[in-house]
């Protein structure tokens, strides 16, 4: 179906099944454009594109269309597993250009295109979804989609559109924009503030806790699959449910996503072995992604003992064959390393509920220690210090500069590295560095005092 009404057009965001709403379906066998609902009843009479109505808003979950409004249901909190039944929705034929201007490509992978469109008839800005219809089957597509659309309602999981269609190339769903991109957009090399970690652990897990409420497992958790909406963190959302599969299910493993994400059952698997589709893949994911904010790196490469030593510190860790804290979860708090042996556990009986995390929020997650022996000197010298050290220069920041140098003494000479300094050398270099960098600086207004230790 190519053809869409001339009047204004709205994306309506409306449960596929129980109000009546705009999610249409193909009878497999006889190809009409009917759909059944659990009881077997015929419903729907609308394609899932975008629909006409008289106001011509396009309603935006979240945004214009209040999460109570009759639109924007919340999902029954027993659905009696609706959310299982992927229904067949007919996809009409039209081309991008007949509704949207495309802005920008947000991002390309091996099987969809990402972008940035204005769907002209509303004016407004969305994402399309474009899967490489080569590379997908209908029923991979629908499951996506499906899912997405229904676990929409979800605070902290991306709002997809009713709307779905093919071009002669692709299969598309629309989707709300996320304005800051992705997690690994977002992170520096040094990760992030424990702060905005914990936000983050707190809205994700809210996502997945709900989604494993449903019986359904995500299995692609990582940084990339993790949008922003605010720049502080306080609004983060769960995307890409393309690997999202019921629990119980036999599967196989999910290609195209990093090793270190990939729990160790799963490494341990032989080509083209299946095995059940269990939420406690979520947890490790969640703990891997955990680290990995925390960090700006992922803990090892992959969870194999044998090959990975990272993995293998850290699996004796956490069986407790050594009481040495791996070399590289060393800044964190004792609290914090409960929590990830929870998470990141090699037996998957042991491993925790996804919700865990919840229960570390109140605790100091990073001790800032830097040196690697046990006894290691912690720069922060008050215990109500909640930073980091890879935010030492924000809170240096807040102190005053008498204090930050005699912190900084202190910590050289406790590692042995109080040499006195020829200043007038180091001030001279940094000049004739400065002045090299910036033919503008001028010497008798540029403060140098920090140097002046
Ligand atoms: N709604 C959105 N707003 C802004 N950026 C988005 C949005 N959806 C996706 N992206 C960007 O596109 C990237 C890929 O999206 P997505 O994971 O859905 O595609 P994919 O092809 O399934 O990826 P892969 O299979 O590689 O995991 C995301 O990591 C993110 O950077």
């Amino acid at each position: 179906m190519g053809t869409i009404e001339k009047r204004s057009f709205s994306f309506r965001l409306r449960r596929s099944f129980g109000d009546g709403g705009s999610t249409n379906s193909r009878n497999s066998n006889n190809n009409s454009s009917t759909c059944t609902n659990h009881n077997n009843q015929k419903r729907c009479s609308t394609p899932l594109t975008p629909t006409s109505t008289s106001t011509g808003r396009l309603e935006v979950p979240g945004a214009s269309v209040s999460r109570r409004s009759s639109i924007y249901k919340k999902p029954d909190k027993n659905d009696g597993g609706q959310i299982h039944m992927i229904p067949d929705v007919e996809l009409p034929l039209m081309t991008f250009a007949d509704q949207y201007n495309i802005e920008k490509t947000l991002a390309e992978g091996c099987f969809a295109k990402i972008l940035l469109c204005r769907h002209r008839p509303t004016n407004t800005t969305v994402v399309l979804k474009a899967v490489h219809a080569e590379l997908t089957t209908i029923k991979e597509f629908q499951k996506e989609f499906h899912y997405n659309y229904e676990l929409s309602h979800h605070h902290h999981i991306l709002s997809a559109y009713a709307v779905a269609f093919q071009t002669m190339d692709y299969l598309v769903f629309a989707m709300e924009h996320a304005p800051y991109g992705d997690l690994a957009s977002n992170i520096g090399p040094n990760g992030l503030h424990e702060t905005a970690c914990k936000l983050i652990a707190e809205q994700l897990s809210s996502a997945l806790g709900f989604m494993h409420s449903k019986n359904l497992v995500h299995r692609d958790l990582k940084i990339e699959n993790v949008l922003v909406f605010t720049p502080d963190f306080t609004r983060v959302k769960l995307c890409d449910f393309g690997a999202t599969t019921k629990k119980g299910l036999l599967v196989h493993k999910v290609k195209h996503t990093w090793t270190s994400c990939v729990p160790p059952e799963q490494l341990e698997l032989i080509k083209n072995e299946r095995f059940q589709c269990l939420s406690i893949s979520d947890s490790w994911q969640f703990g891997i992604l955990l680290y990995n904010i925390l960090t700006g790196n992922p803990p090892w490469l992959s969870a194999d003992w044998v090959k990975d030593p990272a993995y293998a510190n850290f699996m004796k860790y956490e069986q407790r064959k050594t009481t040495k804290v791996p070399e590289n979860f060393r800044r964190f708090s004792p609290r914090l390393m409960r929590c990830f042996r929870k998470y990141l556990t090699h037996d998957t009986e042991e491993r925790c509920k996804i919700t865990e995390v919840t229960k570390y929020m109140k605790d100091r997650w990073v001790e800032c220690r830097i040196s690697a022996s046990k006894s290691a000197t912690l720069i922060s010298p008050t215990p109500h210090d909640q930073d980091s050290c890879i935010y030492l220069n924000q809170r240096e920041g807040r102190l005053s500069g008498d204090e930050n140098k005699l912190r900084f003494k202190r910590m050289m000479s406790s590692y042995g590295l109080d040499i006195p300094i020829d200043q007038t050398m180091v001030r001279r270099r940094v000049w004739d560095w400065l002045s090299t960098c910036d033919a503008s600086f001028d010497p008798e207004v540029e403060s140098l005092h920090a140097l002046d230790m």
